[in-house]
């Protein structure tokens, strides 16, 4: 299956006043059209610097991001911006990504406008109607309403409605539903899965959260410090992870450690991405490391036909 979109060795460092911060170190991800790979990881792993690596919001440090072929450090400035719209973003706050004074109708159309695809006034209109529509919010009740007058979920809904109008090849979905209330995160999830089905988009979908990666993933990327731990397709990467961080954020307990059964007490915190650790990154707070884990970094390795796991002392697959 050919990728639409390849991140290859992307590397995000970002200037701080104590230094740099390695942000994303040496990431690869491809995404395929009618799939979403979720990338999963804690708080200040770097899911959004990846995000806004891909799209060149700024360039990787370090690595290449092509869509369809296309590597996007070759292209001048107007020529990504005429590219970056084919990759689409949506955020975690949809009710503050929405002008609030503008209504939904002029909202959606946003892209139509920029682009000036659609010339005449009914041709608007009809694919404003057909765009929420897709969303499953009827034009009739909604296009006239302002940001205000919409639920969390219904204002998530408009803003994929309006990134669908600007005809992209990938989605981004960015903490799309973590705002959102349980029957709402459902809706959007469902609705995520469906689009990238029917619309042959390829989507990535970056989330703290396992259960909602579960719904809508069909590959996992479990994200650790910067670094991919693991990857392949989520169903089988969660009935048996071979990681020891994919098995501790499975086991949903604030230790990591005391998941897997280990008496030691594990780091209270994840080390700084400013003085990372040395060898693999998740050595400090892994039950099972040893000497070799601090000495060597693990290099991606297969462990099934489309699995791969960066680490030294892989669980067993069941
Ligand atoms: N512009 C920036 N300047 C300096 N440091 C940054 C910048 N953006 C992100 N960081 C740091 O880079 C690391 C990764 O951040 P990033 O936002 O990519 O992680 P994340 O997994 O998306 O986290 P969250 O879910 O909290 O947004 C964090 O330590 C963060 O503090």
């Amino acid at each position: 299956m050919t990728a639409i979109l390849r991140a290859e060795g992307i590397s995000v460092v970002h200037r701080t006043r104590s230094g740099p911060l390695h942000a994303v170190t040496d990431v690869s991800l491809s995404l395929h059209p009618g799939r979403t790979l979720a990338l999963v990881g804690e708080s200040g792993s770097g899911k959004s610097s990846i995000a806004r690596a891909i799209l060149h919001l700024p360039p990787p440090t370090a690595g290449t991001v092509s869509l369809d072929g296309t590597d996007l450090a070759e292209l001048s400035a107007r020529e990504l911006r005429r590219l970056r719209p084919r990759i689409q973003m949506v955020f975690q706050d949809p009710v503050s990504s929405l002008n609030p004074r503008r209504r939904v109708r002029d909202i959606v159309a946003e892209p139509l406008d920029a682009h000036s695809r659609t010339a005449a006034a009914p041709d608007r209109d009809a694919r404003v109607a057909e765009l929420l529509d897709a969303v499953g919010l009827p034009a009739r009740q909604f296009a006239d309403r302002k940001p205000a007058q919409l639920s969390g979920g219904q204002a998530q809904r408009v803003a994929i409605a309006r990134a669908l109008a600007a005809d992209p090849q990938v989605l981004i979905a960015d903490e799309a539903v973590s705002a959102l209330d349980v029957s709402a995160q459902a809706t959007v999830l469902n609705l995520l899965r469906t689009l990238t089905d029917e619309l042959g988009l390829a989507g990535l979908f970056i989330s703290h959260d396992l259960g909602a990666v579960r719904a809508v993933g069909d590959d996992l990327a479990v994200l650790y410090l910067g670094r991919l731990c693991e990857e392949g397709p989520t169903e089988e990467v969660l009935a048996a992870p071979a990681h020891p961080y994919t098995a501790a954020l499975l086991a949903a307990v604030p230790e990591p450690g005391r998941a897997l059964g280990d008496t030691r007490p594990a780091a209270a915190d994840p080390p700084s991405p400013l003085d990372p650790p040395s060898g693999c990154r998740f050595r400090t707070r892994c039950p099972l490391a040893t000497e070799r884990c601090a000495d060597e970094q693990p290099a991606a390795k297969p462990v099934s036909a489309d699995r791969t796991v960066a680490c030294h002392h892989p669980l067993a697959l069941a």
